[in-house]
């Protein structure tokens, strides 16, 4: 597939609040809040694409996965009918999606593949139309143990995806990760190798990590690979069994913060201008100056 030029456009982050045990509740709230993104709240453009968060319709947690997961079914490359999904938080996004006529990365849900019975965390992409377009199951399952502080296991009820995924639209390609997945700059570095100019990871850190690592780790992926890189996360929920990090931000090629939420819900916005990755590339031009004869390529596949 042809590279589309890169066009300037404006990204709306939906850093959701209220995700509660009500499944229904959840997707009509993250409804709302999709609405109100769009109407550009005052920004000086109306977004072209809203991101929402990680675990957008359940409770975060792998004891939650299993009981809100829901069978999609899409197999990319073929065709699927959206509107008519099994899964509930598919069709939402799919018919607000086509309602605004905007492009959707529906965060990530748990998702039950029929097929295999195994679970994901998995990201949908729908286009202005409400077709699903892309989909990406997270990679890299959260597997962590700081003692004393946090213990997180995705692995005991998940099983991470075997595909890199990116997605095309009118004014860039798009390259997808969920959270963890950010920790593995193999696969932004694949991303932006393959063209895509902009890197969308629904995310939610923790109280542990977030502080020192969920910025750290957007500008490296940006300044790395010279591309827009953002995270958009839940607001934080003291109330809730995990207490996610928020700061929801977009990071431009040169490590500049374009935008960030603090910790409630929040939306924010950012334009994207495909001259400071221009610029970034001429002046600091390191995308033409690897060394494959010193070391290999370590992004081919
Ligand atoms: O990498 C981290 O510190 C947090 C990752 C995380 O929360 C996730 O993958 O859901």
């Amino acid at each position: 597939m042809p590279i589309p030029s890169f066009k300037a456009f404006t990204l709306a982050l939906i850093q959701l609040g209220q995700v509660g045990s009500n499944k229904v509740e959840n997707l009509l709230h993250a409804r709302e809040m999709i609405l109100k993104a769009a109407t550009g709240q005052g920004h000086t453009k109306k977004p072209d694409l809203i991101v929402l968060p990680e675990c957008f319709n359940s409770p975060y947690g792998h004891t939650h996965f299993p009981v809100y997961a829901e069978n999609i079914g899409y197999v990319p490359g073929t065709a699927y009918d959206a509107a008519n999904s099994s899964s509930e938080s598919v069709k939402m996004l799919s018919s607000v999606a086509k309602e605004l006529k905007t492009w959707l990365i529906g965060g990530s849900i748990p998702e039950r593949d029929a097929t295999d019975d195994k679970i994901y965390n998995t990201c949908t992409v729908y286009n202005p139309n409400g077709d699903l377009v892309a989909m990406h199951r997270k990679v890299h399952l959260f597997d962590i143990d700081i003692p004393g502080k946090i213990k997180f296991k995705e692995s005991e009820t998940l099983t991470g995806g075997t595909t890199l995924n990116h997605f095309d639209t009118e004014f860039a390609r798009i390259g997808l990760g969920i959270c963890y997945d950010i920790r593995f700059p193999e696969m932004a570095m694949i991303a932006a190798r393959k063209g895509c100019h902009v890197l969308i990871y629904p995310g939610a850190f923790n109280l542990t990590t977030g502080p020192l690592h969920w910025e750290l780790l957007q500008r490296s992926r940006a300044i790395d690979n010279q591309v827009f890189m953002s995270m958009c996360s839940p607001a934080r929920d003291m109330t809730a069994g995990y207490h996610a990090w928020g700061h929801s931000m977009v990071v431009d090629p040169m490590g500049a913060k374009l935008c960030e939420a603090q910790e409630g819900e929040e939306i924010v916005y950012a334009d994207i201008m495909p001259e400071v990755l221009k610029e970034t590339r001429a002046g600091i031009p390191v995308t033409v100056q690897r060394r494959f004869d010193v070391y290999k390529d370590v992004s081919a596949d």
